[in-house]
C-alpha cells in the first residue's frame, strides 16, 4: 500500500489568531487523514519549536513544546532550507503581523512554498512588493491565500476575486472594514442609550481579540487603509501604498509618539473628552458616528475616516464588532452584494486562514 502524501505545515506566530489556527487544524486533521498534514516548525519572535527529521508534532503539544523550547527562530533563509529539505511539500501559515516575515513571501514562493496567512503587511506594503509576490507564485506554482487579511473569515477577498474574474466591472466598494473600530463606535457611541468610555472601550476591544497587536493600528486607521488598499488592488488600482490616500487618525495629537501601545493605552483616558466631543456633535444632528472606508474604482479615490450616519442605516444599527462590505458592480447595479457580520476576534480569523489552507491543498500537485 502506498504511504500517505505528506505535505509539513510551518506556522509563524502563535498569539490569538495563531493559536485559534492550531486547534482548527488539530480539528481538520482528525476529519481528513489525507494527505497527512504534518506540523514541522512553529515560532513566535523569540522561540521556535521544530523536529530537525520532519516528525510530526502533537498538536495539542506545539504551544507547550514552544514555550519550554530554547531555539530561536529560524532566519526566512534558513526557514527555506529547512522546509525545502524535505521531498514533501511545504505550507507557511504566517499568523503575525510582521513586516520582516511579509517581506519574505517571494523568497518562500520562488521555492516552492506556499503561504496562508491573515497577515495584512505583504499586500498592502509597496506595491513591487504585491508584484514580487505573484510574479514569484505564477513562476513557482506556489500558492498564495490571505482571505482573513480582510473581513477576517467573512468571504470578501473571494467574492471580490469571483467578480472581477467572472467579468463583472467593480465600480465602488464601501463599508466598515474594522472589527475594532466597529466595536468601539457601536459600544461608546449605540443607535440608543448613552455607550461606554471611549478609552475603556478601547482596553476591551484588546483584550477581545479584535486590537492589532499594538492597538494604535487600529485608532490611527492605517489597518483599515491596509485593507482597502488590499480590495483596490484586486479590483485593479495601482495604489501604491496605504499612505498614498487620506486616512483619518483617532490618535489624539499628543499621544502621537509616546514610544509603546501599553503606555498608549494608559495615558488615553486623559483624552476621552475629545471622543466625547465628536459623539456629541454627532448627536446634536440626531445622528452617530462611525469609522468607514471607501474605494471609487472609477474615480481612483480611496479615503478613511469618520462619517455621521442616521440611527436607521445599516451602519449604524451594526453589532459586536461586526464589518459591512458593499460591492457595487455593473451587474449588481443599484442593489451591492453585501458581505457582513464578524470581522475579528480568533476564532473567526483562524477559520479563514483554515479555509485558504484547505484551498492550497486542493491545488497542490
Ligand atoms: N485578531 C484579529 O481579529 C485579526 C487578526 N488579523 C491578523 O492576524 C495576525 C495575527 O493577529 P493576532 O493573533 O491577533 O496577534 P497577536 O499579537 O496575538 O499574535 C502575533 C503572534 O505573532 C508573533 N510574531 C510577531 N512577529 C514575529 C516574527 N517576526 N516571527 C515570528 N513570530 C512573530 C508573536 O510573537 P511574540 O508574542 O513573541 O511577539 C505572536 O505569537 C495579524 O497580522 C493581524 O492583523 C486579521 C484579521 C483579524
Ligand atoms: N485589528 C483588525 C483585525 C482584523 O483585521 C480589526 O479590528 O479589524
Ligand atoms: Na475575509
Amino acid at each position: 500500500m502506498a504511504a500517505a502524501r505528506q505535505v509539513n505545515i510551518a506556522i509563524i506566530g502563535a498569539g490569538g489568531v495563531g493559536r485559534c489556527f492550531l486547534s482548527q487544524l488539530e480539528q481538520l486533521v482528525k476529519r481528513r487523514p489525507e494527505p497527512k498534514l504534518s506540523l514541522v516548525y512553529i515560532s513566535t519572535s523569540k522561540k521556535a519549536f521544530y523536529t530537525k527529521d520532519y516528525t510530526t508534532i502533537v498538536l495539542n503539544s506545539a504551544v507547550s513544546n514552544l514555550a519550554s523550547s530554547a531555539e530561536t527562530p529560524l532566519t526566512p533563509a534558513a526557514l527555506v532550507d529547512y522546509l525545502t529539505g524535505s521531498n514533501s511539500k511545504a505550507i507557511i501559515v504566517d499568523n503575525t503581523s510582521s513586516q520582516d516575515i511579509a517581506d519574505a513571501y517571494p523568497l518562500f514562493l520562488s521555492r516552492g512554498i506556499s503561504i496562508v496567512t491573515p497577515n495584512k503587511k505583504a499586500f498592502s506594503g509597496s506595491y513591487k512588493l504585491w508584484q514580487d509576490i505573484f510574479n514569484a507564485s505564477a513562476q513557482s506554482g506556489a500558492r498564495v491565500f490571505h482571505e482573513s487579511s480582510v473581513g477576517a473569515g467573512l468571504p470578501v477577498i473571494s467574492t471580490l476575486k469571483d467578480l472581477v474574474d467572472t467579468g463583472d466591472e467593480v465600480t465602488k466598494i464601501e463599508g466598515v472594514f474594522s472589527g475594532t473600530m466597529s466595536f468601539l463606535f457601536n459600544s461608546f457611541a449605540p443607535t440608543s442609550g448613552s455607550g461606554g468610555q471611549w478609552s475603556a472601550e478601547v482596553k476591551k476591544a484588546k483584550e477581545l481579540g479584535y486590537t492589532e497587536p499594538d492597538p494604535r493600528d487600529d485608532l490611527n486607521g492605517l489597518d483599515v487603509a491596509r485593507k482597502l488598499t488590499i480590495l483596490a488592488r484586486l479590483a485593479g488600482l495601482a495604489v501604491e501604498s496605504p499612505t498614498s490616500f487620506p486616512v483619518q487618525s483617532l490618535i489624539p495629537n499628543e499621544l502621537e509618539s509616546v514610544s509603546s501601545g501599553d503606555e498608549f493605552l494608559e495615558k488615553l483616558p486623559q483624552f476621552d473628552s475629545e471622543m466625547e466631543k465628536v459623539k456629541t456633535e454627532a448627536e446634536a444632528e440626531g445622528k452617530v458616528v462611525r469609522f468607514v472606508g471607501s474605494i471609487d474604482v472609477g474615480t481612483k479615490e480611496v479615503k478613511v475616516g469618520l462619517e455621521k450616519f442616521d440611527r436607521s442605516h445599516p451602519i449604524a444599527a451594526l453589532k459586536g464588532s461586526d464589518n459591512i462590505i458593499s460591492f457595487y458592480t455593473k451587474r449588481y447595479g443599484s442593489n451591492p452584494l453585501i458581505i457582513q457580520g464578524a470581522g475579528a476576534g480568533g476564532e473567526v480569523t483562524a477559520m479563514g486562514v483554515t479555509s485558504d489552507l484547505l484551498k492550497v491543498l486542493s491545488q497542490l500537485s
